[in-house]
């Protein structure tokens, strides 16, 4: 006889910001709303750096009553109620973060961009890897059925051979950006790792990487050449426009990924400016509309004389934003005692990173010290 009883897993909340707020909307909704009875969720506590924040947040959340509310990350790391910290402090503050909870033995998904280097991500992985803990970077979007069965058809070779996809997240409006982000704003902010490339592009490298990288055979999984351009926004040095285009071995498929403030990847918030992902094979395209981060549907269009067939995601019309999903694979790989998820290995998040180190290289981008750095632990973090 089967057992079922949904595997719970018990969350903590590492800070309480915007995306803080979404993802642990998402962890306390009933699984049965997607229909999912394998796996559910429970917050058990949040930390924030004001313990007062991390009471308000897990009321605003609708959070048991019995979840802990901490003033300082280094307890919920040490809560032994908790099973997986979720960290979503900016870009800057991952690596001390996810270190912390790691070192204290506990399973972390960290937000992206997994940190600011890729020597502070494989340090993670290390961290990791010998604790024996799981770590997976929240590339959410991956774990859309959307993206899933894309996935599924471009490997069963809906569109036969891919050799280019275009991605573009850029989410500039009818202001302009200074009068949008300021220079404080954690966007465009170099202390707390912003730009556009590590907060927006990371989503067209990862729709990328999904065709060009993640379903090739582990033969062909290997690092694109990169070149790149990127442009600065004014006073504060950060990425405000960058482009890059990937050459994948062996076959040399080109992945074209952009992203920017000033220009939108849908202007008239119509849907007008068509789609924001192109993959293109052999027997015809698949298009992606965006925005990328949260897809809404896509169109297969197969070489002349065929139909062309359109997905709508319907789980769209289902309560919540769409990251209970990433969450779920974390249940399921803590439940099946799996270290890394298979759907972002993280060798796939350290190529990632190392992509984006090089574009930073060629083009002088480089973070303050305090933030790049190895070191650990330091103070304010
Ligand atoms: N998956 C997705 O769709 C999204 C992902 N993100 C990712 O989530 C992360 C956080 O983004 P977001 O929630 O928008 O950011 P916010 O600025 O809204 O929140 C960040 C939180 O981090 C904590 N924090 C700790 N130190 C600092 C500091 N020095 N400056 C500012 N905040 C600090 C704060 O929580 P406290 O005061 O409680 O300690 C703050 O509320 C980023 O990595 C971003 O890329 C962001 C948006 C969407
Ligand atoms: O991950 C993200 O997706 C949505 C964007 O608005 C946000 O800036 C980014 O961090």
């Amino acid at each position: 006889m089967t057992d079922s009883k949904p595997y719970t897993i018990r969350w903590g909340i590492l800070a309480t910001g915007g995306i803080a707020q979404k993802f642990t909307k998402d962890l306390v909704l009933d699984p049965s709303t997607r229909s999912v009875s394998d796996v559910s969720h429970t917050v058990v506590a949040a930390a924030s750096r004001s313990q007062e924040r991390a009471q308000e947040f897990l009321t605003s959340c609708g959070c048991p009553s019995t979840a802990k509310a901490y003033g300082d990350y280094a307890s919920l790391a040490a809560d032994p109620d908790v099973d997986i910290v979720y960290v979503a402090t900016p870009h800057s503050h991952h690596y001390q973060n996810a270190r912390l909870c790691l070192e204290a033995g506990k399973h972390v998904l960290c937000e992206k961009a997994l940190t600011v280097n890729a020597a502070q991500a494989r340090k993670l992985v290390e961290i990791a890897r010998e604790r024996k803990v799981f770590l997976m970077e929240a590339q959410w979007t991956r774990y859309f059925p959307l993206a899933v069965e894309l996935r599924k058809m471009v490997s069963e070779g809906k569109i036969g051979t891919v050799h280019r996809v275009f991605a573009d997240l850029s989410i500039g409006d009818s202001g302009t950006p200074e009068a949008k982000w300021g220079v404080e704003n954690r966007m465009v902010n170099v202390d707390l790792a912003g730009g556009a490339m590590l907060d927006l592009g990371i989503y067209s490298i990862l729709w990328v990487f999904q065709f060009l990288y993640h379903i090739q055979p582990p033969q062909h999984r290997l690092p694109p050449n990169v070149v790149s351009q990127l442009t600065k926004y004014p006073n504060t040095g950060a990425d405000e426009l960058t482009s890059l285009i990937m050459s994948f071995p062996p076959l040399n498929s080109h992945g074209i990924a952009t992203t920017g403030l000033r220009v939108s990847f849908d202007p008239d918030n119509k849907g007008t400016a068509g789609p924001a992902v192109r993959i293109q094979g052999t027997k015809g395209e698949i298009q992606v509309f965006g925005p990328i981060f949260r897809p809404t549907r896509f169109r297969v269009i197969p070489l002349e004389g065929f139909t062309s067939v359109e997905f709508a995601d319907e789980t769209r019309e289902i309560p919540g934003q769409g990251m209970f999903w990433e969450a779920d694979e974390c249940a399921r790989c803590l439940r099946d005692g799996k270290l890394e998820s298979e759907t972002l290995p993280l060798e796939e998040s350290l190529v990632m990173m190392d992509v984006m180190d090089q574009v930073r290289q060629q083009n002088g981008l480089v973070y303050p010290e305090k933030i790049e750095t190895l070191e650990y632990p330091l103070p304010g973090f």
